[in-house]
């Protein structure tokens, strides 16, 4: 079994978390990372390894994370064999599913237009730069790759998914030291009212949230005093107080629980201490958006809508529309 050498990949961040006085966090993250790497390890991390492994070294690497894929190029071409590297350390690490991604020319074409996400939040942000962000469910960090972009001073990302991590790893092992992290872990398993962050994002998540409102407070714990919260989840047409459960699965998703109505989100963020909560934007995700490609070969958003009717899901629910919403942490 090949080994992740999780301590040195992740000493700058938990030195400068130990810095910022946050040295109980760190342990209980080391404690963390020690069960998911060593001590139970998942089965295909060999394998997510290797392809890492497999990427070509390069020398002189810019990266444009400001762009719609985020792009590392260098000033010298890829030699043929390097080019054959590159092609499969990148597809033993498929499925693809939040870019899109450019490394050296190849283009990752991801399941998910996460750029056009970021194109509908970013006018509403306060400005990042300078700022301390937390992504909840960051998923490959493509979001962090944007938001650091924006000019973000440290960049958190935490998503459970560990081949999420391989993906950002995968661009992260280009650019050195920067202070942009993935840590393989669960909003829960954060320490309460860390108030470390200036901006938390929570994106894609509020629905596999089986209590949503103790999720806000988690949310609202991480933020300092003023510090902004960018909500963005699946809603429903209906009224203010109307959620809908679905019986089972949501569009083939499993463990979604509830779809709120824009009033009752505005609700929930209001009964949960935010101020000045609005919806920025409202969108109907489209099979544009969310779709098979070369790079994630499963079905996506168009098999799980009915095919006599699109604009509901597979099983008869209102198609998906998400919603962003901002508020700040009195
Ligand atoms: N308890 C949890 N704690 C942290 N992460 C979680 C948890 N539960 C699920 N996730 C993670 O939240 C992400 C949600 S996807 C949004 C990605 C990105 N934000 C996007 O907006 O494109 C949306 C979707 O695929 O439905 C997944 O990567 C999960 O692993």
């Amino acid at each position: 079994m090949k080994y992740f050498d999780w301590k040195t990949h992740f000493a700058s961040l938990f030195r400068a978390l130990h810095e910022a006085g946050y040295q109980d966090w760190t342990d209980l993250i080391e404690e963390q990372l020690k069960q998911r790497f060593d001590d139970n390890p998942h089965g295909d991390m060999a394998r997510w390894l290797a392809a890492l492994e497999t990427l070509p070294a390069r020398s002189e690497v810019e990266a444009r994370l400001d762009t719609s894929a985020i792009t590392l190029s260098s000033s010298t071409p890829l030699a043929k064999q390097d080019q054959v590297k590159l092609e499969k350390g990148l597809r033993g690490l498929m499925p693809w599913r939040k870019g899109p991604f450019q490394f050296f020319g190849t283009y990752i074409d991801t399941e998910w237009r996460s750029d056009w996400k970021w194109d509908r939040v970013a006018p509403y942000l306060s400005d990042l730069q300078g700022r301390r962000i937390l992504d909840v469910g960051c998923g490959s960090g493509y979001h962090c790759w944007r938001m650091r972009g924006e000019g973000a001073a440290r960049v958190i990302g935490i998503d459970p998914g560990l081949l999420f991590m391989f993906q950002f790893l995968s661009v992260k092992q280009y650019l050195g030291d920067v202070p942009v992290d993935l840590l393989p872990i669960r909003m829960e398993d954060l320490p309460d009212n860390l108030e470390a962050f200036d901006t938390t994002f929570s994106m894609g998540v509020l629905y596999h949230r089986r209590s949503p409102l103790d999720h806000l407070l988690e949310l609202k714990g991480t933020l300092r005093k003023g510090g902004e919260l960018v909500l963005e989840t699946l809603v429903v047409d209906g009224p203010e107080g109307y959620s809908l459960m679905p019986e089972d699965r949501y569009g083939q998703m499993r463990n979604v629980w509830f779809l709120p109505s824009c009033d009752t989100l505005l609700r929930w963020l209001d009964r949960t201490g935010f101020r000045n909560a609005r919806v920025v934007d409202v969108t109907d995700t489209t099979t544009d958006e969310q779709r098979s490609t070369d790079w994630m070969r499963f079905n996506s958003l168009e098999d799980f809508l009915d095919p006599d009717n699109p604009s509901l899901t597979i099983e008869g629910y209102p198609g998906p529309k998400r919603a962003t919403v901002i508020a700040e942490k009195p």
